[in-house]
């Protein structure tokens, strides 16, 4: 069996390659750097060390890679391929759309008629279903509907910390030891091959939300405060007892809507928050704080990580003051070194906080949350170091 995953980067590498290798795939990663590119060809392996006081390593076989650019070696891998995976960040999906379409159509025009997956691994509610909508109008009528009949596009979450890498090979990838990757059953065709270790669901919202809205939403909290603390990584955070606290809070609050929303047991719920901040503060990881609060203006979009879960909470009319000053610490985050942090620097500083909040979070004035996170916002900004530290 052939999978086709695109992006060579930390998760690629340190999650999805790892786990389709496992299960026999071969794999074949599609990425941008020619270093990595070479060397994955070269050697068709590499190492992945866990983040356990054992530094436990492992050799991911039967791996290469080609360039994205060489669109004909692409569309030949994908038109041979039972499985395509990505993990190039959700604004990526976009750039991959053509590349897959193209492969699909020599895929059609060879009869090639067995089952096709294709599964984003992204941090999204319905990545496979945004990827399928950038595919889909680059596809002729009669390919469109023969990729109705023999393709599919699974809806995923995908679940494993993966820092940025910096090793003397620049394969090698150190991940934390814990994992999860959830499919939606209903959407495997017939003929799919089962990858080992994933978890297949019926119904897959109350997973993503609860990933999404505790590990992203905390991770997220961790991030943005333990940057205005002027803190460096996300250990460092925290090891910060009122930082760590501020990170459990937002997670009790969405853990509220969630219990609510999902049917959640609420001591299982407490048991899943209490490993996710142990997960945080593994002293094996290095994990950049700088990271972790990466594309503020997509964390903070309406259907992400902070705004989504406040929005579902406040319907059910659960209090999250927690989560609406995280909002706000996000809207501080002015990493010189993240465009999207400069873009929404840029936007508030010349269409202000109200706009913002109505434009780019989808939060309208007469909403109760809108007013409160200015106010969090003034508050954050005339104390700098956020309250929770003094
Ligand atoms: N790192 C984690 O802990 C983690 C965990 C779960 C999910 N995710 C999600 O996985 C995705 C990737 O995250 P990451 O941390 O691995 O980031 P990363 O930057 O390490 O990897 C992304 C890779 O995609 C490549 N890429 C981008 N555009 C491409 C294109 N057009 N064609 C081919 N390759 C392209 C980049 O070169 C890079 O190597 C994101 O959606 C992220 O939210 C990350
Ligand atoms: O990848 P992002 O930018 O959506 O989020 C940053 C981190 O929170 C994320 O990569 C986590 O490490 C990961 O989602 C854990 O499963």
């Amino acid at each position: 069996m052939k999978a086709v995953h695109f992006g060579a980067g930390n998760i690629g590498r340190g999650f999805i390659g790892h786990m389709l290798s496992a299960s026999d795939y071969d794999v074949c990663f599609v990425a941008r750097n020619p270093k990595k590119i070479s060397l994955l060809q070269k050697r068709q392996e590499y190492p992945i060390t866990l983040a356990n006081n054992e530094q436990d390593t492992t050799i991911v076989n039967n791996v290469t890679a080609i360039n994205v650019n060489e669109q004909h070696r692409v569309a030949e891998e994908i038109a041979s391929a039972d499985l395509i995976t990505t993990a190039v960040g959700v604004s990526a999906l976009g750039d991959i759309a053509e590349p897959i379409a193209k492969g699909i159509y020599l895929r059609m025009k060879a009869n090639n008629y067995n089952p096709l997956h294709i599964i984003a691994c992204e941090n999204a509610i319905g990545g496979s279903t945004r990827l399928k909508k950038r595919i889909y109008p680059f596809l002729d009528e009669p390919t469109r509907a023969k990729a109705e009949r023999y393709i599919s596009f699974p809806n995923a979450a995908v679940d494993r910390i993966v820092p940025a890498q910096n090793h003397e090979d620049p394969l090698q990838v150190t991940v934390e030891p814990f994992y999860e990757w959830v499919v939606h059953r209903p959407a495997l065709l017939d003929g799919f091959k089962e990858i080992e270790g994933v978890h297949y669901v019926d119904s897959l919202e109350p997973y993503i939300e609860r990933k999404m809205f505790t590990v992203n939403t905390g991770h997220c909290v961790a991030a943005y405060f333990g940057y205005l603390a002027g803190l460096k990584t996300i250990r460092q955070v925290m090891s910060n007892t009122a930082l760590r606290a501020k990170v459990r809070h937002v997670m009790e609050e969405t853990g509220a809507m969630l219990i609510r929303k999902h049917g959640f047991n609420a001591e299982t719920h407490q048991k899943y928050i209490d490993t996710i901040l142990g997960r945080f503060a593994n002293p094996n990881l290095t994990d950049q704080v700088t990271r972790v609060a990466r594309s503020p203006l997509r964390k903070l979009s309406p259907h992400d990580r902070l705004v989504r879960p406040a929005m579902q909470a406040s319907e059910f009319g659960i209090e999250i003051p927690h989560l609406t000053s995280a909002m706000a610490a996000a809207m501080l985050f002015d990493d010189k070194r993240d465009e999207e942090a400069m873009k929404l620097q840029h936007f508030i500083h010349e269409d202000g906080l109200s706009p913002f909040i109505r434009e780019r979070m989808g939060i309208p004035e007469e909403h109760v949350l809108h007013q409160h996170i200015i106010t969090c916002y003034e508050e954050l900004q005339e104390h700098k170091v956020p309250k929770v530290l003094t």
